[in-house]
């Protein structure tokens, strides 16, 4: 079925099951990640399921900076030609490759190197997820954040502490969700309240200054991934900065929720324990299953625990085959130096689908640990699409589309993008993730 672009525009309001219903080629491009997310659990890895390989020659690490600050002065960054190779220019489709092992670009992943002040900033955000966790096990202070529970905000907006995953204890998630200040100069007040009051506010501003660096940073990779100006990375990206401009900031106040929920921002930072590792070596044991996140981006400052691993198609046979490929563990790069911070950038769903499948959305799993009695402790920041009913796509506007470029995407699907658009961006999200 073909449905012509011009009869899918919404403008705010509309109903949404009718515009998300009227595009099939958007649930075939969400059906197929499902597809790749099964096959590497099948994949034919040429360590076997459980081993892994390790980052430091696979994964490209990009240098960048948020603030101009004295120790970002003489360093060279990675311009945005550096960034949109990086995470497109997939091996599997250079002829040059001669390596053995599938490129990151193959991958949806890079690394995100960081220093000086902006460093310090994620080091906060580190610290603050560190400050919540030691709090939940502290008998005396945890008692509000244990009866939070996960509390529903508005319809598909949920938040809340998640103590027991999996059923079996070896897992806590605390989902927050983000409001915007009402002011450029203040930070945004982070939902549910009692995360604040257990770390102490301190530590929650350090947290939240964290958050605006690491959006900055997924802003400069969409920006250059996609060729967007700033003002479509603005109106496409939720960095919760942007209040709902139907309520006024005297109304803006966190004794009056309603008005709150309006503006709460569809990016999140999810603040996850693993504990102990069970001694694992196969697939089924994985601390979290392979899978892709709903984003534009997921960033996460690089835990001190490994265990994360990405999905790299593998250059074994030198042909295009999901079904082949390796698990690549995002590691330091061997020459770091000291008050250097790693971020790893992981590309979600909508980065695959607004690069006309250049950019694979990345695939990921959690191993636990086998030998070492520690937890891991993780806090990927979530960044996707505004919610707003602004944020309206416009193809030729808002992206720099592939008309020069030579190579299709890997994953390229004809017709996709022009469903897409006019879409306005939730009901993007309505289609891949009903109950986000
Ligand atoms: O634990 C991690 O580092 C990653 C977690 C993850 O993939 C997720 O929360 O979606
Ligand atoms: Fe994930």
């Amino acid at each position: 079925i073909v449905v012509p672009a011009s009869s899918l525009g919404t403008t705010g309001g509309g109903n949404r099951l009718s515009t998300s219903g009227a595009r099939p080629l958007l649930r075939e491009f969400g059906d197929s990640i499902a597809v790749r997310v099964r096959d590497s659990k099948l994949g034919r890895n040429r360590f076997g399921l459980e081993k892994h390989f390790s980052s430091a020659s696979t994964l490209p690490v990009l240098d960048l900076k948020v603030q101009d600050c004295q120790s970002n002065a003489q360093r060279r960054m990675s311009t945005p030609a550096d960034i949109h190779t990086a995470y497109t220019a997939c091996g599997l489709t250079s002829l040059n490759y001669k390596g053995t092992h599938g490129l990151s670009s193959g991958s949806g992943c890079c690394i995100v190197r960081l220093v000086g002040e902006d460093a310090e900033s994620v080091s906060g955000l580190v610290d603050f997820a560190d400050d919540f966790f030691a709090g939940v096990d502290n008998e005396s202070a945890n008692r509000a954040i244990n009866n939070v529970g996960v509390f529903r905000i508005s319809n598909n907006v949920h938040a809340g502490f998640d103590k027991n995953v999996n059923g079996d204890d070896k897992m806590q998630v605390c989902y927050t969700k983000l409001i915007p200040p009402k002011s450029e100069a203040e930070l945004p007040i982070l939902l549910p309240l009692e995360v604040g009051e257990l770390v102490g506010e301190s530590s929650l501003s350090d947290g939240c200054n964290g958050m605006k660096t690491l959006f900055s940073v997924s802003a400069q990779l969409t920006r250059a991934v996609l060729g967007m100006t700033k003002e479509a990375t603005d109106k496409l990206l939720d960095d919760s900065s942007l209040r709902n401009e139907e309520v006024s900031s005297d109304e803006m106040d966190s004794a009056n929720i309603d008005n709150l929920t309006d503006n709460v921002s569809n990016s999140y930072q999810r603040l996850i324990r693993y504990s102990s590792g069970v001694a694992s070596n196969s697939d089924d044991t994985a601390a979290f299953w392979p899978h892709v996140d709903s984003t534009l981006l997921t960033l996460i400052p690089m835990p001190e625990i490994p265990g994360l691993e990405v999905w790299a198609p593998s250059l074994t046979n030198s042909k295009i085959s999901d079904l082949s490929g390796e698990w690549v563990r995002p590691i330091k790069p061997t020459k770091s130096a000291d008050g250097e911070i790693y971020v790893i950038a992981l590309a979600g769903e909508f980065m695959e689908l607004l690069s006309d499948g250049k950019v694979p959305t990345c695939i990921h799993r959690v191993m636990p640990q086998n030998t070492l009695k520690q937890q891991r402790i993780s806090a990927p920041l979530f960044v996707r699409p505004r919610r707003s009913k602004h944020a309206v796509l416009n193809l030729a506007a808002d992206l720099s589309l592939t008309s020069g470029d030579q190579e299709e995407g890997m994953y390229h699907q004809k017709g996709l993008m022009e469903e897409c658009d006019q879409m306005r961006v939730w009901d993007y999200m309505e289609i891949m993730s009903p109950d986000n």
